[in-house]
Order: structure tokens, then C-alpha cells, then sequence
């Protein structure tokens, strides 16, 4: 086209130009911010950027501010290679123009002929014809050089306009850069941490040595015990579900919270729920929660256990007394991990480990038809049966040490130990509430102990083992310990269960309130049974 000689017309027409070039730096700028993996970078580059330029390949070299060796982040004619290999930056052709302000022009013939330390990069640029080249120092970004390199076969294909345009994204250059740098760290960590979480070797948890807190708060070194342990630290670290079976008082709340502290959520909640504790027409709204006006009283919105043990672990505690319509809705939410809270119009995702433990033969539940054979598949998976306190005496002794010791200071008492008699008797001892008894009974003697030792220690008659039972152990009991031990041994026949169908009062033939008075006169508490 027949360049205008009218003053006018050529200060209009290079104003037009200008405007043009203005145009396709915008459009670069926005591309450059729009990348955000190296392959749209490589397409702004291969597609945009070489068509406006002619250039034949394109460099994007960086160092870290305080650093010796810089790096190349891209070369066109080399886009996937990623060897992170480092040149010197003091390779006369890098720091040429890192330190210069101005676009520096070279002839890389006429380098490469004349140095021989050049990187070797430009030895490969060179023999594919490409003449000369242009290095031009971007803005500075967060502590790294950054430079550009743009190689073409002529040295005509370079222009002021291509200098202008180059000028005006430069700034972009930088923090596409610095954004894709970042994407990067973040990707390989996540990576990293998926890599960790799905190893096995890794997912194993350390085993812990006994130390004198016992192993996370479990105090115990019998076989049966050392049993246990194995199994906490077999399960923990998966996502399985856990039953626990064990008489009551044989510390399944603690193996619960064991297994959860082993556990890869360990770091979020552990939500507990006894099942047995809560009003049949409450269990459902405090497992799943309820919308407002959902029910008559339902005047505010309540997160259920469920929902609030969300990523972490529900430990449903006494879960043979769940009662059977709630059951095939337990079901439900294991199988399929989805809540749905009472009056709600919609389903909720929950991510929680189920740890639930019982004190009732599970398998007769089952028989009779209290307790629905399909859950009970689901909730054993991984079983663990607690022993009682009487099948692991060698544990007795230790137990009570470690409860002298605790109530001993919490009380402000100096007792230090057990007589040999207090010992054997405890050891020959039934332990129908196990440990929990057994704590009961050393705090007792603890608060009542006027020496260092504790010597004397009475057991109800009624547990106590028959070899035990010596004609010296024999003496006259009151109407009230006669009535307290049968009334104790009632309820433990019952499980634990005072009310209802299966309740001791039922057994006793009294009111359940009657026997719930009854044993508060008589100082029965629910750690005695
Ligand atoms: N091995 C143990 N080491 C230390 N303390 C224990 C041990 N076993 C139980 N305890 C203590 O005994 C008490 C009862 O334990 P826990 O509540 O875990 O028993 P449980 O089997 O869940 O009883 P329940 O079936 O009645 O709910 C708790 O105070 C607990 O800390």
C-alpha cells in the first residue's frame, strides 16, 4: 500500500496504527491473564503472539532474585520439557540482558561462534537457522528475573512496532508468570498430600509403646489387652465401621476415643451419642436433627450428631437400645451417607466414621427380634470384644494403682498403696461393673483410707468368687446390704436396665420409680452395676 506524503494523513495514519497496536496489546494483556495452565499459555504464545511477531521460537527464562542459576520456564519449540535444569546467569548472555533496560539485539551466529560456554540451548536454536534474536528484561515480580527471548530466521522480522507491542504486555508477562508459578506449588502439593493419604506404609499409625498412662488412657498389659491394642491400631486408620462388645464398665468409650485419636480425622470431632440415655421419641431428632416447625416445640432448627460429626467420628454408644424404627433409618444413612433432618425437603452428604458399641449379645437381639439382622451386618465389620475385668486379673492390681494414684491426688490424699489382703481379695473379686466398679471402690477407699495403705476393702458377698468366700470373710449383714446387693444383682441380670419390658423393676415387681428412689436411699449408683 502507497504509503500518504499529506502531513496530515501521516500523522493520521501512524495515530491509527497506534490505536491498532493499542488494540492487540488489550487483547494479548486479557489472553496472558486468562491462562491458567502452561498449555493456554503455550496457545497465547503459539497462536497470538507468533502470528503478530513472526518470531520462530519464544524463551521465558527466570532466577530468584538472590540466585546464581536461572531456570526456563517455556520454550515454544519446547513446550512440555520441565528438566529443571539450571544455566549461570552470569553466562554473558542472560545477565546481558537482565541488567539492560533497553530490548538487546544479538547475533546468535555470531555469539555462538564466539563464546563457547553459551548455554546449549542456543546451540540448538543456532543450528535450526534462526539468525538473530532479541532478550528483553520483564518487570520485576515478587523477587524473580524474569526475561524474555524471541529467535527469528531474518533480522528484518524484528520491528519497532513488534518492540512496542512486546513493551506493553511485558508487565502481563510477569504475573501470568508469577500466577502459573503458583498453580504449579499448589498443584504438586495437593498431589503431595493425596500421594500421603493413599499410601499404605504411610497410612500405618506408629504403634505406640505402653507408657504409664497406658496406651491412649487404656490402662492394661494382660494378653487380652495387648489384643486389643493390635486391633485399635489395625482399624484406625481406615474408614471402617467398629463395633465394640464388652459388659459394661470395660471401657469401649475409651477404645472409641482411642481409635478416633489414631485416626486420620483425628483432628476433627468425635461426637458421642448414648442410645440409651435419650426419650424414644427424642433418639431421631437429636441422631438427624429437625427443620423449624417440624414438630409441635420444634421452634428453632437442630443439628443432629450426624451432621455435627460431619468429616470426623459418631461414636453411638449402647446401640442395642436403639429402637427398631430408627434402626432401618441408621441403616439408611450407612449405606447411604446421606441425612435427612425431620420436616427437611432436602437430603444432606455426611462423611462420618460409625463407631458404635454395645453391652447386649448383639447376635440374640438379632434371634429375638429386637435388633435388625441387616444393621447388624453392617455395624460389625470390624469387630472388637472388650474382655471383663475378671478374665484378665494380672490387670486388677495395675488398674488399682493407677486409680490410687489418680484419686489419691485429685482428693489431696497421700495413699500409696494396697495391703497384701486388700490385693488378693481384689483379685479374687467377680467385678460384675468392672473397671468402672473398681475405680468406684479404690476412690472410695481412697477418701476413706486414714493410713498410707489401704487395708481393708469390702466386696458385696454376693460377687465375690467361691473360693474366696472363707469362713474369717463371713459376718452379719444389715437388712439394707442384703437388699442393696440383691437389688444390684438384679439389675446387672438385666443389663443395666431398670424400666421397661426388660427392666429390673419388672423383675422386682415394684413401679420403676419405686426402684429408682430405692436405689438412690440405698447409695446404688449406675457404676456400681
Ligand atoms: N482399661 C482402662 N484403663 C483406665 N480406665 C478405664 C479402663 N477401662 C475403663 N476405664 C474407666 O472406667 C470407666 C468406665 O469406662 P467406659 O465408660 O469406657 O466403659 P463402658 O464399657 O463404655 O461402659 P458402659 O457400657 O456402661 O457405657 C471410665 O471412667 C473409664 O475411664
Amino acid at each position: 500500500m502507497e504509503k500518504p506524503t499529506d502531513p496530515t494523513a501521516v500523522i493520521m495514519n501512524r495515530l491509527q496504527e497506534r490505536e491498532r497496536e493499542q488494540i492487540l496489546i488489550l487483547s494479548i494483556c486479557k489472553a496472558l491473564s486468562e491462562a491458567e495452565t502452561k498449555e493456554e499459555f503455550h496457545f497465547v504464545v503459539s497462536d497470538l503472539l507468533k502470528e503478530h511477531l513472526s518470531f520462530e521460537d519464544f524463551i521465558f527464562a527466570f532466577s530468584n532474585e538472590a540466585e546464581t542459576a536461572y531456570e526456563i520456564f517455556y520454550q515454544l519449540t519446547a513446550p512440555k520439557t520441565q528438566d529443571n535444569k539450571t544455566y549461570s546467569t552470569a553466562d554473558g548472555f542472560f545477565d546481558a540482558c537482565a541488567n539492560n533496560a533497553d530490548t538487546v539485539i544479538f547475533d546468535l551466529k555470531a555469539l555462538t561462534e564466539r563464546k563457547n560456554n553459551i548455554p546449549d540451548y542456543l546451540h540448538s536454536i543456532n543450528t535450526k537457522g534462526f539468525k538473530n534474536g532479541i532478550g528483553i528484561c520483564l518487570p520485576y515480580s515478587k523477587g524473580s528475573r524474569n526475561v524474555l527471548f524471541l529467535f527469528f530466521r531474518n533480522t528484518t522480522a524484528f520491528t519497532r512496532e513488534s518492540n512496542r507491542i512486546i513493551r506493553g504486555i511485558a508487565t502481563q508477562f510477569s504475573i501470568t508468570f508469577r500466577n502459573l508459578k503458583m498453580t504449579e506449588r499448589y498443584e504438586s502439593n495437593l498431589a503431595e498430600l493425596i500421594r500421603l493419604k493413599s499410601t499404605p506404609e504411610l497410612k500405618k499409625v506408629p504403634v505406640k509403646k505402653e507408657e504409664p498412662q497406658g496406651f491412649y488412657g487404656i490402662v492394661g498389659k494382660s494378653e487380652a489387652m495387648q489384643q486389643v491394642y493390635e486391633l485399635i491400631q489395625q482399624v484406625a486408620a481406615s474408614y471402617s465401621t467398629v463395633l465394640i462388645f464388652g459388659e459394661t464398665g470395660t471401657g469401649k468409650e475409651l477404645i472409641a476415643s482411642a481409635i478416633h485419636q489414631l485416626s486420620l480425622v483425628s483432628n476433627e470431632k468425635i461426637v458421642r451419642v448414648n442410645c440409651a440415655s435419650i426419650p424414644e421419641n427424642l433418639i431421631e431428632s437429636e441422631l438427624f436433627g429437625h427443620e423449624k416447625g417440624a414438630f409441635t416445640g420444634a421452634t428453632e432448627v437442630r443439628i443432629g450428631k450426624f451432621e455435627q460429626a460431619h468429616n470426623g467420628t459418631i461414636f453411638l454408644d449402647e446401640i442395642g437400645e436403639l429402637p427398631l424404627e430408627l434402626q432401618g433409618k441408621l441403616l439408611r444413612v450407612l449405606q447411604e451417607k446421606e441425612i435427612e433432618r425431620i420436616g427437611g425437603k432436602n437430603t444432606l452428604k455426611v462423611n462420618v466414621r460409625v463407631i458404635a458399641a454395645t453391652n447386649r449379645l448383639l447376635e440374640k437381639e438379632v434371634v429375638e427380634g429386637r435388633f435388625r439382622s441387616d444393621l447388624y451386618y453392617r455395624l460389625n465389620v470390624f469387630p472388637i470384644a472388650l474382655p471383663a475385668l475378671r478374665d484378665r486379673p494380672e490387670d486388677i492390681e495395675l488398674l488399682g494403682n493407677f486409680f490410687l494414684e489418680k484419686h489419691s491426688q485429685k482428693n489431696g490424699k497421700k495413699v500409696k498403696g494396697f495391703s497384701k489382703k486388700v490385693i488378693n481379695s481384689m483379685t479374687a473379686y467377680a467385678w460384675p461393673g468392672n473397671v468402672r466398679e473398681l475405680e468406684n471402690m479404690v476412690e472410695r477407699g481412697t477418701l476413706f483410707a486414714k493410713e498410707e495403705m489401704i487395708k481393708e476393702m469390702s466386696f458385696p458377698e454376693i460377687f465375690k468368687t467361691e473360693s474366696t468366700i472363707s469362713e474369717t470373710d463371713f459376718y452379719i449383714k444389715t437388712l439394707q446390704e442384703v437388699e442393696k446387693e440383691h437389688i444390684l444383682k438384679v439389675v446387672q441380670k438385666c443389663g443395666g436396665r431398670i424400666s421397661g419390658p426388660q427392666g429390673a423393676a419388672v423383675l422386682l415387681d415394684l413401679p420403676g420409680t419405686t426402684l429408682i428412689s430405692k436405689m438412690q436411699k440405698l447409695g446404688i449408683k449406675k457404676g456400681h452395676f
